[in-house]
């Protein structure tokens, strides 16, 4: 088993540079439809009352367009490409990567929702991934349209099918604006998920070790 897992780490580092470069394409690729963003912005703008074509509004649409592309930059995007990086490392204990801030965008009334992402895995026959790419995978995760706990489950599947750890957990920690400016106004609360799979989710002992190391981070 972990010698299978060994040669499909070998072969993945033999792609890594086509991978590499097809990766850098697919960041910089447009993923909005730039004229039907700013389209809809004016009409938006003239709906609730405003005047479009005031000075100060003249650019706004492009504006927008061109921020939906960043915001929404992982919707045409394979989360699973960014853990294309793998090496080999004699390593099969805990690597955690802790507060790793994220901005996303409640589905639901597409206003921010943003905090701190924690990710950890188990690495299985030496196979870990860069530790960058974790964030990658967070970022890529959270720039589409999201709920907390699809963002939260999405990260740790993509987690176990890439890497094939014995275990992999993701906690996060976010504050939304739907909640905090509109509707039910409770500034400062905030919302923890948890997602764990394999040792994580069979051996709460394991789960306690993470959240342990999440506590004293604060
Ligand atoms: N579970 C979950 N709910 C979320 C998330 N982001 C926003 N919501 C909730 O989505 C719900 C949408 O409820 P609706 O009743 O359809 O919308 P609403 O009338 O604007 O609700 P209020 O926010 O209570 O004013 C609200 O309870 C939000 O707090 C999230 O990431 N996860
Ligand atoms: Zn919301």
């Amino acid at each position: 088993m972990a010698q299978i897992k060994r040669s499909k780490a070998l072969q993945s580092v033999a792609t890594f540079a086509e991978d590499t470069a097809a990766i850098e394409m697919k960041r910089h690729r447009p993923t909005v439809d730039r004229e039907k963003v700013e389209e809809a912005i004016r009409m938006l703008l003239e709906a609730v009352g405003e005047n479009p074509n005031r000075e100060g509004l003249l650019d706004t649409p492009a504006r927008v367009a061109r921020m939906y592309e960043e915001i929404f930059a992982g919707l045409h995007h394979n989360p699973s490409e960014e853990l294309s990086a793998r090496f080999h490392v004699d390593h099969d204990e805990l690597v955690f990567v802790k507060d790793i801030p994220f901005y996303s965008m409640c589905e639901h009334h597409l206003l921010p929702f943003f905090g701190v992402a924690h990710v950890a895995y188990l690495p299985s026959g030496g196979v870990v991934t860069g530790l960058s790419k974790l964030a990658r995978l967070v970022d890529m995760v959270a720039k589409r349209p999201q709920v907390q706990e699809r963002m939260t489950n999405m990260i740790v599947d993509v987690l176990m099918q890439e890497m094939e750890p014995a275990g992999a957990m993701v906690v996060i920690e976010a504050e939304h604006l739907c909640m905090n400016m509109r509707g039910i106004k409770k500034p400062g609360s905030k919302t923890l998920t948890i997602a764990a799979r394999g040792e994580f989710q069979e051996h709460p002992e394991r789960r306690e070790e993470i959240l342990q190391m999440i506590r004293y981070a604060h």
